[in-house]
């Protein structure tokens, strides 16, 4: 059987006094789209670097492909998008690009991929003189020209406009339909619920969470509002339905879990006006990523 597109064990990475990564395991399967979400610096970068290649761990084990990650052999068949850099600053665009495209056996059509990343009319822009989004979408034209087997995506929306956005999640999507192994990093829980088969959320170095975006924020739908910080819930469990829960989270922002429906709805109202409370922004929603984050760590996401 096919060894995981990326597989890490105990891995732990650290810089100075400064432990990044501290026992991180982490499997990505073929053919799948990994995301891992993480605030800044929770470690996402230096994972995804030394499974590149570009930096040594201090302990545990990483595969890519089978194979240790910077091995020659491994380099046709893995695309990496860089957070920055990495292309000489007069190069031009559309010349980057093709002379990234030699080093492939098959690669795509350079101008096909820049016309569908909007870069065409920058093709003859030098690299420096290309504003950061653009300089991000090079960097993932450069990514996946190689029709590579694996693609390493560092946080490839940051920086980016909501079209530009658009046409990276829409690559994405193609190239987890062509079969190609994708591990992300990012922290737009949106992006990792949209793209993710697999999603592991890391904090301070470690995986805290892992699974599918609807494993980890599960069915259920959530009522939430806010109001004045400080409400009496225990007072207002007692009128709704045995198994409900209700949590202030963070203070003045509301949140009614249970059997979501007119019942509990009309329940929640009725006493927020028995209060003399007003609920603002009241929604039903289901519970997202961000949530999940929060609840595990204490912490937003961003
Ligand atoms: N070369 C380095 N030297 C010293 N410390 C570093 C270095 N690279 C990263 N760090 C530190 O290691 C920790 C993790 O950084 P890393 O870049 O891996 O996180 P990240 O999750 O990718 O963050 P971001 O979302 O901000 O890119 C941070 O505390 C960061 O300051």
């Amino acid at each position: 059987m096919d060894s995981p597109a990326v597989e890490i064990v105990d891995l732990v990475k650290r810089y100075n006094g400064t432990t990044a990564v501290d026992g991180l395991t982490l499997r990505a399967e073929r053919g799948a789209v990994t995301a891992v979400l993480g605030p800044n610096g929770a470690g996402k970068t230096s994972t995804v670097e030394i499974c590149e290649g570009f930096r040594e761990a201090d302990a545990g084990t990483v595969r890519v492909l089978g194979l240790a990650p910077a091995l020659p052999e491994l380099r046709p068949r893995v695309g990496v998008m860089l957070q920055a850099g990495g292309v000489p600053p007069a190069m031009r665009c559309a010349e980057w690009l093709r002379l990234v495209s030699r080093f492939y056996a098959r690669p795509l059509d350079a101008d096909a991929l820049l016309a569908r990343l909007g870069l065409t009319e920058h093709v003859r822009t030098p690299y420096r003189r290309l504003s950061g989004g653009q300089q991000q979408r090079l960097s993932l034209a450069a990514a996946v020209i190689g029709r590579p087997e694996l693609v390493f995506l560092d946080e490839p929306t940051a920086g980016l406009d909501p079209q530009a956005r658009l046409a990276c999640w829409e690559l994405v999507g193609e190239l987890r339909g062509a079969g190609v192994s994708v591990v992300l990093t990012t922290h737009h829980m949106d992006e990792a619920e949209r793209l993710a088969n697999h999603v592991a959320i890391i904090d301070r170095g470690r995986v805290v969470a892992e699974g599918s975006p609807a494993s980890l924020t599960g069915a259920e739908r959530q009522l939430r509002f806010r109001a004045r910080p400080g409400l009496a819930l225990e007072e207002l469990l007692t009128a709704l339905p045995a198994g409900s829960a209700a949590k202030e989270s963070p203070a003045g922002h509301y949140i009614i879990e249970g059997l979501v429906g007119p019942e509990l709805l009309g329940t929640v109202t009725a006493w927020c006006a028995s209060e003399g409370v007003t609920a603002d922004d009241l929604r039903i929603e289901r519970r997202t990523l961000e949530d999940v984050f929060l609840e595990l760590t204490g912490r937003e996401l961003r």
